[in-house]
């Protein structure tokens, strides 16, 4: 179940509700939870921790009187098709997950591509929930016009709520999507203060912001079988008056062959070195604290394929 500290009463004027984001892989799934979550820079709350592996954003659109909407935000791994290995099972048992209890689903495919991987992502969705087609990277669509008659076929083939070719990169595109959502979050208190961001750990971000960079800096050539293990997550407290906490994490980056460790380490550690300070930097800024961040890098051949070792990294 996700946290719901609930206050489940009724606001006149204030709307809250779960949001889940699915897609098959590199369709901007993250991209867009970036952009409705906002770059709001806040402290992460540690009152709530949600068993199942996701991440959750929020979003709090408030009016001066104090009305408005949250937006809890579900993102889920990309769904993944061509390799059936434990660590695929339990990425689609997430999805599977994620989807069952919330109150839209928006569905994100590539402007004008409607592709079988999509087709096997609809086909989890389950019924009764409404889904928004969000149809995204329009920016990627050179002849509009063409545009037309997919969201036709679209309209024609699938029960969708709504449509909405858009680029997440489009600051007024995320805004619509975010006014196209309101509605249909029931009408409740939020569940978390307004300021908000995630609920997840700050060990968890830990091991989401080393991945992230890891990924990108490293391209396409980097297997997504890798995973980051934060191995050690100790906090002191600031030693004087208008100082920030020390926070030291050792995070360990575990890939599946040497040729990966030596990509990931680079050339003469450049590689590795950048990883570190891109992820040190946004640490610190998330976390409002001065970071100590040592990685390592280590090869385990095979673990994608190993049930008990993809659960003792932190997949269900
Ligand atoms: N041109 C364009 N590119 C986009 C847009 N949204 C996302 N992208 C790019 O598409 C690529 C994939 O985006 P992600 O957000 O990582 O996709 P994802 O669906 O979360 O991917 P997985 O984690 O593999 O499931 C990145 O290179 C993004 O920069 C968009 O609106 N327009």
């Amino acid at each position: 179940m996700p946290p719901m500290p609930a206050l489940p009463e009724s606001v006149p004027g204030r709307r809250c509700g779960l949001v889940a984001i699915v897609g098959k892989p590199n369709v901007g799934k993250s991209t867009l939870l970036n952009a409705l979550v906002g770059q709001k820079i806040s402290i992460t709350s540690r009152k709530a921790q949600t068993t199942r592996h996701r991440i959750t954003g929020i979003r709090t659109l408030e009016q001066a009187d104090g009305t408005g909407t949250q937006f809890v935000f579900v993102d889920t791994p990309g769904f993944q098709t061509r390799h059936a290995n434990a660590l695929n099972r339990s990425l689609n048992k997430t999805v599977l997950g994620a989807v069952g209890d919330v109150d839209l689903i928006l569905f994100v495919v590539e402007a004008g591509s409607f592709t079988p991987a999509d087709a096997k992502v609809v086909s989890l969705l389950g019924q009764g929930i409404p889904v928004l087609l969000i149809a995204n990277k329009l920016d990627n669509v050179h002849r509009r016009a063409d545009l037309a008659p997919w969201l036709a076929k679209m309209q024609q083939d699938h029960a969708f709520a709504e449509y909405m070719p858009m680029s997440a990169k489009n600051a007024g595109d995320v805004r619509r999507l975010l006014n196209l959502c309101e509605k249909f979050l029931p009408e409740q208190n939020w569940w978390y203060d307004a300021e908000e961001l995630t609920d997840r750990s700050e060990r968890f971000l830990a091991s989401e912001t080393v991945r992230e960079k890891l990924f990108r800096l490293t391209g396409d050539e980097l297997p997504y079988t890798s995973t980051v293990v934060i191995d050690k997550f100790e906090e002191e407290p600031p030693q004087r008056k208008g100082q920030k906490r020390l926070v030291r994490i050792a995070a360990t980056i575990v890939v599946e062959r040497d040729g990966h460790k030596a990509m990931v380490i680079g050339d003469k550690g450049e590689r590795i070195k950048r990883i570190g300070t891109e992820a040190r930097q946004e640490l610190e800024k998330l976390m409002d604290a001065k970071v100590f961040l040592e990685m390592w890098v280590k090869v385990r051949s095979g673990w994608a394929d190993d049930e008990a070792r993809v659960r003792s990294f932190g997949y269900e």
